[in-house]
């Protein structure tokens, strides 16, 4: 089991920089997701770290060694690629066995360790199969057991779980989180799925165009995004964001004034969670609008709000639909629950407009400001 640790390591092809130097610690035996829009540069990461590409600069180290120049088969790392990449002549035994081959393990210790690994992800009847008579999450299994049989210090996973269907995906991931607690191994995976990286990592990393845009639990990224990338690219449906513009403690939304916590001048962007919003009777609400649109989505149901500040997601829970298309509504959220994001989309840590659902706050709220 290994720390891991980046230090300015960056990296080009030819002319194009595909990663911006990059600073990063991964503990020993955390679970990381990087996670990021296609092209972003997941998989260039992984593969630095595996030692498949090397940096154009910087320093990758494995507790505390360099491993910059180190070869893969020598960095003692298990890789899980997309696709599973099994040998289709071999036996599951023979494919989970091969990257011993190049190794000094002794027959009884290469078989003792073939058992584990393929008992670990239960596929210990089927060591005897070749992968064409193995369903898709068998063979994906196969490949896992392939990786740890080398018992390695670190484990990296390419997108491992996008070739399953649904159920299988969801299953192998409850599966696949609790073999990493168990084994205590340290461990990376490549998803550009935001459920997956959420419902498994200890942290995420979250890139965009070649940098990283925010480290942090799923509960940072998702309740205390740094800027606009992360709040827009976290969270299905979408944050809402509306443009204002905010000169000392006032904030103009379209023609509503708020008064905001603290002072702050210049062009800003008001970030909402769809489901951090309750729809009122408009008389209590510190915003109003018509209902535009209704989605029942079986749990919930999901509003369009047209407001003077532009369409407004929000999302009730439960399968009741309390508001018809063409319905005047009010629109109320914790005041700590609303963002607010500078010209150059980064949070401002600590502002908020100062709205909240009792109606003494709201008159303060809406006391004017100007
Ligand atoms: N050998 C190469 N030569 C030039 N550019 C490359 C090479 N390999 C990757 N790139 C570029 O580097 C960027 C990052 O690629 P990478 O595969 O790391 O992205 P990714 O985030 O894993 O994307 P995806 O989710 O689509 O797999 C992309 O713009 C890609 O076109």
């Amino acid at each position: 089991m290994a720390q891991i640790t980046l230090t300015n390591v960056s990296k080009s092809w030819g002319e194009t920089r595909v990663l911006k130097p990059m600073n990063l610690t991964i503990e020993d035996g955390e679970f990381v997701a990087i996670l990021g829009p296609s092209g972003c540069g997941k998989s260039t990461t992984l593969f630095l770290l595996a030692g498949l590409y090397a940096p154009s600069a910087g320093e990758i180290a494995f507790d505390g060694h360099d491993v910059s120049r180190v070869d893969a088969r020598d960095r003692n790392v298990g890789i899980v690629f997309q696709s599973y990449a099994l040998y289709p002549n071999l036996t599951v035994r023979e494919n989970i066995a091969f990257p011993l081959r190049f190794k000094s393990v002794g027959k009884p210790e290469t078989a003792r360790r073939v058992e584990e690994a393929a008992s670990l992800v239960q596929i210990g009847a089927l060591l005897d199969r070749r992968p064409s008579q193995l369903s898709g999450g068998q063979q994906q299994r196969v490949a896992l057991a392939r990786a740890l049989v080398k018992e390695p210090n670190i484990l990296l996973l390419d997108e491992p779980l996008s070739n399953l269907d649904a159920t299988l995906r969801i299953a192998m991931r409850a599966e696949l989180k609790a073999i990493q607690k168990r084994l205590g191994i340290t461990t990376l995976i490549v998803t550009h799925d935001q459920i997956e990286a959420i419902t498994m990592a200890d942290r995420i990393i979250c890139m965009n165009n070649g940098e990283i845009a925010q480290i942090g639990t799923p509960d940072d990224l998702y309740r205390r995004p740094n800027n606009l990338f992360v709040a827009g690219f976290i969270g299905t449906p979408p944050m809402n964001r509306v443009k204002g513009h905010a000169t000392g403690r006032v904030l103009k939304v379209a023609d509503e004034s708020f008064q905001l916590s603290a002072d702050h001048s210049g062009d800003v962007t008001f970030g909402l969670r769809p489901e951090d919003i309750s729809l009122v009777a408009p008389v209590d609400a510190p915003l109003s609008g018509l209902i535009a649109s209704v989605e029942p989505m079986g749990r919930e149901v999901f509003y369009t709000v047209d407001t003077p500040a532009g369409p407004i997601h929000a999302l009730e829970y439960g399968e009741t639909v309390r508001h018809a298309t063409g319905a005047s509504v009010g629109l109320t959220w914790k005041p700590e629950l609303g963002l607010l994001f500078d010209a150059t989309g980064d949070r401002l840590g600590g502002l908020h407009p100062d709205l909240s659902h009792s109606a003494d706050s709201r008159t303060a709220a809406l006391q004017p400001a100007l």
